[in-house]
């Protein structure tokens, strides 16, 4: 096994009475893209938000790199290098698709937002050729000018995606990264996450789209209920009864 670069252990967290994780552990290695699925209600979000510190586990820890993240706050997860792509798009509607990838290779370099200063720093030229390059990585450099509230639906996600990538994350979390797409965007997305990939960034993506975790995870871990009913390859995974029976009536595996 490689080196370990997020370790989930023993977290728990409730609402209330829903016991919404019940003694999560999880090793996402170095380098390799691992999927969390499960039906809905599974605790899939929740295990996510505990991670990038949106909300503090009842008990256990995360570690990152091998330092705790636990306690610490959403900015701090991301200045380690945690970053995560929002099921709804977190864009700035009324800003140009540069501008919008701009921002977070600014808050990289600056080491926080600086909202009052965005004139001066838009003019900074290695962030305006950095945001530049990612975007003609992601086929939106056509559209660099446009305002991202025009953009189609699947553009948004992957203009969200440069800005996640223009951070140079050491981890990417992906929630339900082609939740409403068509066929042909959800294939461009898998194309596009295949090609992160030989880069050698780690990433967790949590995905109800069945074709697109089988074409991209390494590994996966199910959740049902709040617990980890199996963890392995996808071949292991697709053939475990217990699986099946988690998601019955549910997604085909
Ligand atoms: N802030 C909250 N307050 C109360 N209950 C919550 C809260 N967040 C989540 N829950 C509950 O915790 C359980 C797990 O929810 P979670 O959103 O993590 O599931 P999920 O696997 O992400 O589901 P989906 O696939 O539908 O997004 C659900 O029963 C949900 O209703």
């Amino acid at each position: 096994m490689g080196d370990i670069l997020l370790h989930v252990k023993d977290v728990h967290k409730s609402f209330g009475g829903l016991k919404a994780l019940t003694n999560i552990n999880l090793a996402i290695e170095q380098g390799t893209t691992h999927a969390i699925i499960g039906p809905n209600g599974a605790g899939k979000s929740t295990l996510l938000n505990t991670v990038i510190g949106r909300l503090v586990p009842d008990s256990g820890s995360v570690m990152f790199g091998g330092r705790s993240l636990t306690g610490l706050k959403p900015f701090e997860i991301n200045q380690v290098g945690v970053v995560r792509v929002f099921q709804t798009p977190e864009i700035f509607p009324d800003l140009t698709l540069l501008q919008n990838v701009m921002i977070p290779a600014l808050a990289k370099k600056e080491g926080s937002f600086r909202f009052n200063a965005f004139a001066s720093l838009f003019k900074d030229t290695d962030v305006r050729d950095q945001a530049l390059a990612m975007l003609e990585d992601l086929g939106l450099a056509e559209q660099k000018d446009r305002e991202a509230a025009h953009l189609s639906r699947g553009d948004k996600r992957r203009l969200e995606m440069a800005m996640g990538l223009v951070q140079r994350p050491r981890l990417l979390l992906l929630d339900e990264p082609t939740a409403g797409m068509a066929r042909h965007d959800t294939n461009r997305t898998i194309d596009l996450l295949q090609e992160v990939k030989k880069t050698g960034l780690t990433k967790v993506i949590i995905e109800h789209d069945m074709h697109v975790v089988f074409s991209l995870a390494d590994r996966i871990t199910v959740l049902a209920q709040g617990t980890i009913i199996c963890e392995g390859t996808p071949d292991e995974v697709r053939g475990n009864p217990k699986v099946q029976e988690a998601y019955l009536g549910g997604a085909h595996l």
